[in-house]
């Protein structure tokens, strides 16, 4: 029933308003899939490679859709993928290129779960998941690479920990959203918004700290439930490795410095999370401020990890983090993803499902938070590309998929 009988390739835009890949998947029972690629701006290096669209699209009918036309079955996504990185020979997805591969792969599981007549999540989870939903990690204020002239710090992200339901936590991280604009025109910052959404002010790092600390307080007293706040601090993108410190704009920090700041941070405002906070070569570092203030807050990798296994392999056996970001696209294809997911789950690593700056309306990362019980999705706040993840995680929960 699942037999692919058409693979279709296009490009699309993303929210950048860059051309990115899209997918769809047909199946002999008239089973119908599709999904679209995102893209970083603060990629990390061990990234798999994204090949410009076209390329991207023109390798993937020359070498993988002949390979999975009247071959593979989209209900056996192993199968896909695993037939994806045969047509591809890289260990880095460079010849059929991670965005086209990623599209096909999530195109696939969407057409599988159609022919089932199953909502994605249960398709890829099982029967027993959708009874518990991540805590979405809201992007309202940014800099880094995906603002001009604003923090230096990536992200200042909403993290409603003590929502009594996803619906609730996402209207939470929009009312936090809210108030700081109203919290940014008292202080006269009027702002634009970066690529995800979030405010994005010129002001430096420490204003950003009080103003989302103030606001989160504010709607945690409007709301009735705890609200706190966490980083992507995007680390590698600050750090200098000619001179080994990290470079922000009113000053620089050595490793050990950087260790200190961040430690000092998760004290001073009580961070439910921190992304990146070191360089993705400095498993050491990472460990190091794990063992301060891993018990306290997450440590979470993203270009440390790069939603790769054998690096999260590296990073258990130091000790570095205590939760991983994933992104598909940073790996190529949703099993990678769901290998590393079940690695980190079983090494008491938690989870964080997580967007790219530059977006679609794709929402399979939703489905995806869902079918693997991750604590936490990172899907901005507001925004429609942003928007597209949360209310399908509100739908999820309204059982209207
Ligand atoms: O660093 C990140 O975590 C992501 C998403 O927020 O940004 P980008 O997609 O630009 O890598
Ligand atoms: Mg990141």
């Amino acid at each position: 029933m699942t037999l692919i009988t058409d693979v279709r390739l296009r490009r699309v835009l993303d929210s950048r308003g860059n051309p990115t890949v899209e997918a769809d998947v047909l199946t002999e029972s008239g089973g119908f899939g599709r999904a679209a690629a995102p893209s970083g701006a603060s990629t990390g290096e061990y990234e798999a490679v994204e090949r410009p669209p076209g390329e991207a699209i023109a390798a993937a009918r020359e070498h993988a859709v002949p390979r999975l036309v009247g071959e593979a079955y989209a209900g056996n996504q192993r199968e896909v993928d695993a037939l994806l990185h045969a047509a591809d020979g890289t260990d880095d997805f460079s010849k059929l290129g991670a965005n086209s591969a990623v599209a096909i792969s999530m195109a696939a599981a969407k057409a599988g779960a159609d022919v089932l007549g199953a909502p994605l999540f249960q398709h890829l989870g099982g029967t027993f998941r959708g009874q518990n939903f991540p805590i979405p990690l809201g992007n309202v204020v940014g800099g880094g690479e995906h603002a001009a002239d604003a923090t230096d710090i990536q992200e200042f992200l909403a993290a409603p920990v003590g929502a009594p339901s996803v619906e609730d936590a996402v209207f939470a991280n929009a009312a936090v959203h809210a108030a700081i604009a109203d919290l940014l025109a008292e202080r006269d910052h009027p702002c634009g918004k970066g690529d995800e959404g979030a405010w994005a002010p010129s002001i430096d790092d420490e204003e950003a700290f009080e103003i989302v600390d103030e606001a989160v307080s504010a709607v945690e007293d409007e709301v009735g439930f705890e609200i706190g706040f966490g980083l992507d601090v995007a680390g590698a993108e600050l750090y200098d490795a000619d001179s080994e410190t990290y470079e922000y704009s009113d000053t620089t920090r050595d490793t050990d410095e950087q260790i200190a700041y961040i430690a000092d941070l998760v004290e001073e405002y009580d961070l439910v999370y921190v992304e990146d906070p070191l360089d993705e070569d400095d498993y050491e570092a990472f460990a190091d401020l794990t063992d301060r203030v891993g018990d306290r807050t997450l440590i979470c990798g993203d270009d440390l990890f790069v939603t790769n296994t054998k690096r999260l392999r590296e990073g258990i056996e130091q000790g570095a983090a205590n939760s991983i970001l994933i992104k598909p696209n940073q790996i190529g294809t949703l099993t990678d993803a769901f290998d590393a997911i079940e690695l980190a789950t079983a090494n008491g690593y938690d989870s964080v499902v997580s967007h790219r700056s530059g977006e679609t309306e794709d929402a399979t990362i939703a489905h995806l938070a869902v079918a693997t019980d991750a604590p936490f999705i990172k899907t901005g706040a507001v925004g429609g590309e942003r928007t597209a993840k949360l209310n399908e995680l509100i739908r999820i929960a309204d059982d209207a998929t």
